[in-house]
């Protein structure tokens, strides 16, 4: 089976439309951009356009390259403190001399829809999340849309990062799953991979799972955004292989990505119904 994040994304955006316009809420959520990488620049893009998409406003702050954390701060502390602004997102990553733990540290919790607010990702780790990081809050959204239930299976996690692997284990072990984190200095990883029945690799080397590392029927969950030989996107799973042995499987692009940006628009409306009461 193929997990389908593009069509789930827009059934889930097309919910959140709806109940916008039900609600007369004006949702808005704005973005930080430091520096122009192409990228990031592409993804703020594709976020404003889901917002325009389901009726959130979006503003954009564009800060040049330079811009020194000081400088930063005072741009989330203008948005924090502007009523109108629901939702705060801070592209990253931030430019390496800029203090990224400083900024997202000083995102108003209750803007936070990125989820990694020390605060939020406290939330989460406690059992109780407000908001969750998207691309973790999205997957889990994957699995309980095509009847994917984690309790008691073994998962294994790839990948250890604030915004996705270490979000993700919380809320698998919230899900009642039994859950490994394997990173950079696991010792043996195909052997932790083998023992899975939920897979979710955050490495960022493409192809590296291959099907002789996973069980057979396993859920394989890609969150990979990498290139291939010839420059074309491709996630950290050998698709067309891995694919044969598992029971469900999110293909990239397609998969995963859109999931992030549903799980956004989410947590932004869910932002503006906080700031009114709802
Ligand atoms: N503060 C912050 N929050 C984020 O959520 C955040 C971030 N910074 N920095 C970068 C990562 C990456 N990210 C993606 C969002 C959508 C797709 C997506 O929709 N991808 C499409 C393909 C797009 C393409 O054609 O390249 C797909 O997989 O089908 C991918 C990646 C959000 N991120
Ligand atoms: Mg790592």
């Amino acid at each position: 089976m193929i997990l389908n994040g593009r069509e789930l994304s827009e059934k889930i955006q097309e919910s959140v439309k709806k109940e916008i316009a039900e609600s007369g809420l004006t949702p808005c959520l704005a973005t930080v951009i430091v520096g122009e990488d192409p990228a990031s620049q592409m993804y703020v893009r594709m976020k404003h356009r889901a917002c325009e998409n389901v009726g959130i406003k979006s503003a954009g702050v564009e800060l040049p390259a330079e811009s020194t954390t000081e400088e930063i701060l005072k741009a989330v502390s203008e948005l924090n403190a502007d009523p109108s602004v629901h939702g705060i997102l801070v592209q990253l990553p931030l430019p390496p001399h800029a203090d990224t733990e400083k900024v997202i540290e000083s995102v108003s919790p209750e803007k936070d829809v990125d989820g990694f607010h020390p605060y939020n990702l406290g939330r989460l780790f406690s059992g109780r999340p407000d908001f969750v990081p998207c691309t973790p809050g999205g997957i889990m959204t994957i699995l309980s849309e095509y009847g994917i239930n984690p309790e008691g299976k073994r998962a294994v996690v790839i990948g250890r990062s604030v915004d996705v692997g270490r979000p993700m284990a919380a809320l698998l072990i919230n899900a009642n799953a039994t859950v490994t984190v394997c990173h950079s200095r696991t010792e043996n990883l195909e052997d932790e991979i083998r023992n899975a029945d939920i897979v979710v690799s955050a490495i960022g080397r493409a192809k590296f799972i291959r099907e002789e590392m996973i069980r057979d029927g396993a859920v394989v969950i890609d969150v990979g955004i990498n290139q291939d030989g010839e420059g074309k996107l491709c996630g950290d799973v050998d698709f067309e292989n891995v694919e044969r042995k598992s029971s469900a499987i999110t293909p990239v692009p397609g998969g995963v990505g859109p999931m992030t940006i549903a799980t956004l628009m989410q947590n932004t409306l869910k932002s503006a119904k906080l700031h009114e009461g709802i």
